[in-house]
């Protein structure tokens, strides 16, 4: 057994660089120095929450003041508040990672205060070269305090005159490059953006009108205020404009929240086209009524492109910079509520506003086809409306049906498939756009119909049905029309056909993956997962010729040939020239020489002429 020692064990006390930590809270806390400001107000806010806690007899209303005094290279933050006492300025005030608020909090978290964390008094020493701050207390009401320090590490409190009127004021003496905040047009500007939805009214300079002085439209909802739908709708999209930088909002709906979340808020479409991978989600976060985040696009589903929103929360939980959230279950929880509001709002829309609707169809239809995808109450919502690219134009997925069939093409625009269809008169939907292959799979299968994918094996099958001619034929066949092409001989429609040139779309994807992996175009590993799907393809001749045995062209070509006719030569040399104009887009193969085609063309009509 080996032997263990034991040393005795001190425990120790890590020191503090209390300068060091106090640069880094003050100065790398934040983003950007005008937060300070934001939280200067905030703790204005908090303590006028905290006297209406603390002192029911006060019924006042309360209001925050911010003053711009350029001449004294001063900023001022003036609050009706609780105000601070001698005891509690040392306590809570002075102490870094100690607020009076978080205790308040403690004891009932729904008063909508909103500090918590005891630091972001310590932003103001970024901004100013001295922080004074001059408090009266609700419960000393003849007594005034005067605190003053310029690094917050030191800081004095004496006894000033007293004021008799309840609150604080705290006075900024800005350090040169903050010189620019002592402006109106700096202060309305960096206030506005951060407490727009703040419940206390805040003045700057000598305003008449508060700089948020309209509660957002829920609010409005909550306090019982009466207002006519349509002036409603007018009042949610002017608010929702203020937060949309980019886009007008088409219409707005309402964020719901469920037993998880509190959440609350308003949802909007933006106007202006997106396609189907277009993101410009915007969402705006408040908490208690002060913006944390614009750029909380994470919080709206993947799929929501074409949405803009403003939320609040009391529960969500912010970092201690108040930039960003905390990924918990509250989080989550707003998530799937603001998805599911998104969706009941659209369905509210489509089922009671047919104009706006039509119109959000036309500006995301590509975007809300991807959309369906996600979610099955969209596919439901959408399945009848929502268009799809075709050769024909955007038609309606029933639109496209013909005997109970779809058919998809997964080649691009301009294929064989396109001159069948064409030759068909049937619509034929285009598979290589975003999400139309997906959609149109789910539609056929929510409405029994059959979906046709041509260019693969399989969809090649439900078009051509196979034939058969003596060897002799064939080689005939081969030799006159082929151009290395496969010659399949089969019957299809339209007779009018004699044949079409039919690129197996599978191979082709194959052949284009293995060219990228030369070229290095794509990253190994997505072609390592594309390898999976091609390796099953195992065919390596990409096009075929499919002769049609129903086209009476063919049958009398063939006819000829038996017959050893002499005037053979001028309609083989007519078909072989329509053969290679028709394969269009699909001829890439250089033996299919277009111009050599024309001139064989007019040499055929030559030879007819001749002969009449
Ligand atoms: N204008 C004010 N009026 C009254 N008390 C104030 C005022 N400003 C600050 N205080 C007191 O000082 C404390 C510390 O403020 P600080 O801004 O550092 O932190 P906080 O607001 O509590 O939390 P957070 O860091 O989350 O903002 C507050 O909790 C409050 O008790």
């Amino acid at each position: 057994m080996s032997k263990v020692t034991t040393i005795e064990s001190k425990v120790c006390v890590a020191g503090v660089d209390l300068n060091g930590l106090m640069q880094v809270l003050s100065k790398h806390l934040y983003s950007t120095p005008m937060v300070a400001l934001r939280e200067l107000v905030q703790n204005a806010h908090d303590s006028i929450v905290r006297r209406r806690i603390e002192q029911p007899s006060w019924l006042d209303k309360g209001r925050i003041t911010v003053i711009g005094d350029r001449q004294n290279k001063q900023v001022r933050i003036i609050d009706t508040g609780a105000g601070l006492t001698e005891y509690e300025i040392h306590t809570f005030l002075a102490t870094v990672g100690v607020g009076y608020t978080r205790q308040l909090r403690q004891k009932d978290d729904e008063t909508g205060l909103i500090g918590m964390f005891g630091l972001g008094f310590l932003s103001a020493f970024v901004l100013a070269k001295q922080v004074t701050l001059i408090t009266t207390s609700y419960q000393s009401t003849g007594q005034t305090w005067c605190y003053r320090s310029a690094n917050a590490e030191q800081y004095t409190v004496t006894e000033s005159e007293p004021r008799h009127v309840v609150g604080t004021e705290i006075i900024l003496d800005l350090k040169d490059e903050f010189l620019f905040l002592s402006t109106q047009e700096s202060l309305n500007k960096i206030l506005g953006r951060y407490c727009i939805l703040l419940n206390e009214p805040i003045y700057i300079n000598d305003a008449k009108e508060a700089i948020n002085p309209e509660s957002p439209p829920w609010r409005k909802k909550r306090e019982d205020v009466v207002v006519h739908p349509l002036q409603e709708q007018r009042q949610c999209l002017s608010f929702a404009a203020r937060f949309e930088q980019n886009f007008e909002p088409i219409c707005t709906f309402p964020v719901i929240p469920d037993e998880q979340t509190d959440v609350i808020g308003m949802l909007w479409v933006q106007d202006g086209a997106t396609y189907g991978t277009s993101d410009n989600r915007n969402l705006s976060i408040f908490l208690r009524g002060m913006l944390l985040d614009d750029d909380a696009r994470d919080l709206l589903p993947s799929w929501a492109g074409f949405i803009g929103g403003v939320i609040e929360s009391n529960r969500l939980i912010p970092t201690a910079s108040r930039e960003d959230l905390q990924k918990d279950a509250n989080y989550y929880a707003v998530q799937h509520a603001l998805n599911e509001s998104l969706i009941n709002g659209l369905a509210t829309i489509a089922a009671k506003q047919p104009e706006v609707w039509r119109r959000i169809l036309k500006r995301h239809n590509e975007a809300l086809l991807g959309a369906s995808l996600c979610d099955e109450r969209l596919f439901q919502l959408l399945m009848d409306t929502i268009k799809i690219p075709t050769s024909q134009g955007d038609l309606t997925a029933q639109a496209l049906v013909s005997s109970h069939t779809i058919h998809v093409m997964l080649g691009s625009h301009g294929g064989f498939e396109d001159t069948l269809f064409r030759a068909l008169q049937v619509p034929v939907a285009l598979g290589d756009r975003y999400a139309v292959v997906p959609f149109l799979r789910r539609y056929t299968l929510a409405k029994k119909y059959k979906l046709i994918e041509l260019g693969t094996e399989k969809g090649n099958q439900h078009l051509f049905s196979l034939a058969d001619l003596p060897a002799n034929d064939m080689e005939w066949l081969t030799k006159v029309l082929a151009d290395g092409e496969d010659i399949v001989i089969a019957r299809f429609m339209p007779i009018e056909l004699p044949f079409v040139v039919v690129i197996d779309r599978e191979a082709e994807l194959k052949k284009r993956l293995e060219e990228d992996e030369t070229d290095k175009k794509i990253s190994q590993a997505a072609l390592r997962l594309a390898r999976q799907f091609t390796a099953q393809i195992t065919k390596t001749s990409m096009v075929k010729l499919y002769i049609n045995l129903n086209n009476q062209a063919i049958i009398e070509l063939l006819q000829a040939f038996h017959a050893s006719n002499p005037q053979v030569e001028g309609a083989v040399k007519l078909l072989k020239s329509l053969k290679i104009i028709m394969s269009g887009r699909d001829n890439q193969n250089q033996a299919l020489n277009l111009n050599q085609a024309l001139i064989d063309f007019t040499q055929a009509v030559q030879i007819i002429l001749k002969l009449s």
